[in-house]
């Protein structure tokens, strides 16, 4: 695996990779966990070369946000990624990725409101801006994202679309499951932050939409059902829901009903250190 910091080694090691095959990107932000190596594995299902990006992107933290607090841990996630046969580990400093008089912003509008954006103004301009520029420095074939930040796909998939980029195009990227712990609590970087007791109580918030959606799905009223969701999710020991939504899977528009289109459960609530989020499928409404 070769480890590059700036831009001109990793379009050499890039140039290189293409000349065997197409190339995949996975993009994230280290603390490796079993979700990120599963977009690994599938990366290298669609590609002959497999590049990874670890950045903590500060565009996408707010201010009082966990920026400085984020877990950084390259050698431990370099080793993880050499072992899974990574062809380039794409590190680059916060100086490479955005040098001095660096003005520029990605804004998607739509499927970015509300939810995560919502609650993090400016997030989603933070990732589209740092995501339109990891393509246009890989230039991958295919990019692979976790379909555990389901609103994150939504705006990368939109972005691409909208800017007509080719490199991925926007078919070609493409969502993975979320990976789950054995109690169903979805991995995540984040939840490192959680003591034992936090880490215990945080599988309250998949239990809880796990019940909403049979409850929506038998025919409960939507709004009632997503009341007592947050509820359960306050007695199951979080402090505070920041949003718990059925949304259409696809264009996230707000539902108040069930729908006969695909649709999609989504909440975030914090416990102790750590702002958790989850979503999950919910059956359409029979025709
Ligand atoms: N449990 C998971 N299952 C599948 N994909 C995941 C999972 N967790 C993260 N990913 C994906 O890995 C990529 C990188 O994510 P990131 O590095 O932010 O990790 P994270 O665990 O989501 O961290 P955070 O704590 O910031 O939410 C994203 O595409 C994300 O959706
Ligand atoms: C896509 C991403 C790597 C952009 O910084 C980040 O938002 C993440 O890890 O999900
Ligand atoms: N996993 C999404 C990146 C973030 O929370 O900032």
């Amino acid at each position: 695996m070769q480890t590059v910091h700036t831009l001109d080694p990793l379009r050499s090691a890039v140039a290189a990779l293409r000349e065997a095959g197409p190339v995949a990107l996975v993009p994230t932000m280290g603390a490796l966990h079993e979700g990120h190596l599963t977009l690994v594995r599938e990366a290298r299902r669609h590609a002959r070369g497999v590049v990874v990006s670890i950045f903590v992107n500060p565009l996408q933290f707010g201010a009082g946000e966990d920026l400085d607090a984020y877990p950084r841990q390259l050698a431990r996630d370099s080793a993880l990624l050499e072992a899974e046969g990574v062809d380039v580990l794409w590190a680059p400093t916060v100086e490479a990725m955005y040098p001095a008089g660096f003005s520029s912003n990605i804004s998607v509008a739509g499927v970015s409101e509300g939810l995560c954006g919502g609650a993090r103004p400016g997030h989603f301009d933070g990732v589209a801006t740092v995501v339109c520029k990891l393509f246009n420095q890989v230039m991958p074939d295919v990019a692979l994202f976790g379909e555990k930040d389901w609103q994150q796909l939504a705006v990368i998939r939109r972005m691409a679309r909208d800017l007509d980029l080719t490199r991925p195009a926007a078919d070609a990227i493409l969502g993975v499951e979320t990976v789950r712990e054995e109690d169903g609590l979805a991995r995540s970087s984040r939840n490192a932050y959680l003591s034992p007791e936090e880490r215990e109580a945080a599988v309250a918030l998949p239990r809880a939409m796990h019940r909403a959606i049979a409850g929506i799905e038998n025919g409960e009223d939507v709004a009632q059902a997503l009341e007592a969701l947050k509820a359960e999710i306050i007695a199951g020991g979080f402090a505070s829901v920041d949003y718990a939504e059925l949304r259409d899977a696809e264009s996230l528009a707000t539902l108040n009903a069930r729908a006969s289109r695909p649709m999609r459960l989504l909440a975030a609530a914090r416990i102790g250190p750590a702002r958790l989020i989850d979503n999950m499928p919910v059956a359409a409404a029979p025709q």
